[in-house]
């Protein structure tokens, strides 16, 4: 332990959830980037051994203040926890990583009376989001209630548990929750509905506004980068005739241009592509149909775009 805040001053210190969502997703991405550690069993604190770099693990919602107060010089949590922190003119926002994606719902019993966000005006809110919630109810209550209702304690009331949200109303502690919701599972099974979002948020790397080693931001955000697009992307090989490779290279442009190398048969030629993932199947039922051959899809391991 001595050893390892000996060896901490050099380094750039990096922000890691420490479990929750975020936490596997976040070790993929370093393991990606080639960013290896070792991690002593239960410290938060691990030496990366091929870079000057030491991974600081913290919970999400910790990171973010931790990042804009300069104590750790860049991390990854969600952007709903940087708005909850209040602290996002303090951070430089580098790449939206894709995942930890949901959505800061408003939500209530499906068997209540109330239907909409109006009708939870002056009523009970419970929610891990306080911030978050009472900047939407205070625009609510200001569109709905007058000086006097708000200054008498008519205004809707925020109250914050740091856990199990959805259980609230159940337990008659509120007539309406905010919570995160990504497949909605949690909100139905606990007979609830979403009557508004306030937001969406997806897990994303940010950096203090002045990091002890710009450059070393600078190569871990490409690296990132390039593993995120790996992600995204399959490239593409087909062979097509000469002929019809400005109709095939309508179908796959690829990011910059595509790739095409001659084959020996002089009326044919070799494409090559990035695609996006998600579109591939239709991309190849599409180059069939105008006469491509050979039609093969390779995994990307790691990228520069
Ligand atoms: N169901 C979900 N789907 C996708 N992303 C989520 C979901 N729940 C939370 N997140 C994202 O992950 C972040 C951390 O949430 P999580 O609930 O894992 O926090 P935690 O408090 O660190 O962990 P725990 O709930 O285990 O104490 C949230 O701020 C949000 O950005
Ligand atoms: O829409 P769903 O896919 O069901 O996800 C939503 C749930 O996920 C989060 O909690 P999590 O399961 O991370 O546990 P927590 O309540 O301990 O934060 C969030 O607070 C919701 O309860």
């Amino acid at each position: 332990m001595a050893d390892i805040m000996n060896n901490l001053s050099d380094r750039l210190l990096f922000g890691i959830p420490k479990k929750g969502r975020l936490h596997e997703h976040s070790l993929a991405l370093l393991n990606g980037a080639d960013i290896n550690f070792y991690r002593h069993n239960r410290l938060d604190i691990a030496l990366v051994q091929n870079l000057p770099i030491a991974l600081v693990f913290l919970p999400a919602a910790d990171i973010a203040k931790y990042v804009a107060d300069g104590n750790v010089d860049l991390g990854i949590t969600g952007q709903d926890m940087i708005l909850e922190s209040q602290v996002d003119d303090r951070v430089v926002h580098l790449l939206e990583l894709g995942f930890g994606k949901c959505k800061l719902q408003v939500q209530v019993p499906i068997k209540s009376t109330i239907q909409k966000v109006e009708d939870l005006v002056g009523k009970r809110i419970v929610t891990s989001y306080e911030v978050l919630a009472n900047d939407y109810f205070e625009k609510l209550d200001k569109k709905h209630l007058n000086e006097n209702q708000r200054k008498e304690g008519e205004k809707t009331k925020i109250e914050f548990v740091s856990g199990s949200v959805e259980a609230a109303c159940a337990l008659g502690l509120a007539d309406g929750i905010v919570d995160l919701v990504e497949s909605g599972e949690t909100m139905r099974a606990a007979g609830l509905h979403a009557i508004a979002t306030i937001n969406s948020t997806q897990a994303i790397l940010f950096r203090n506004k002045n990091p002890s080693n710009p450059s070393l931001v600078s190569k871990i955000t490409s690296r990132i980068k390039g593993v995120i697009a790996a992600q995204k992307y399959v490239l593409l090989s087909y062979n097509i005739h000469r002929n019809t490779v400005s109709e095939a290279t309508k179908i796959t442009p690829g990011r910059q241009a595509p790739t095409i190398s001659p084959l020996e048969n002089n009326d044919w030629v070799e494409v090559q592509s990035m695609v996006c993932k998600d579109d591939v199947a239709e991309i190849m039922d599409k180059l069939e149909e105008i006469g491509a051959k050979d039609i093969l899809v390779f995994k990307i391991d790691n990228c520069r775009v």
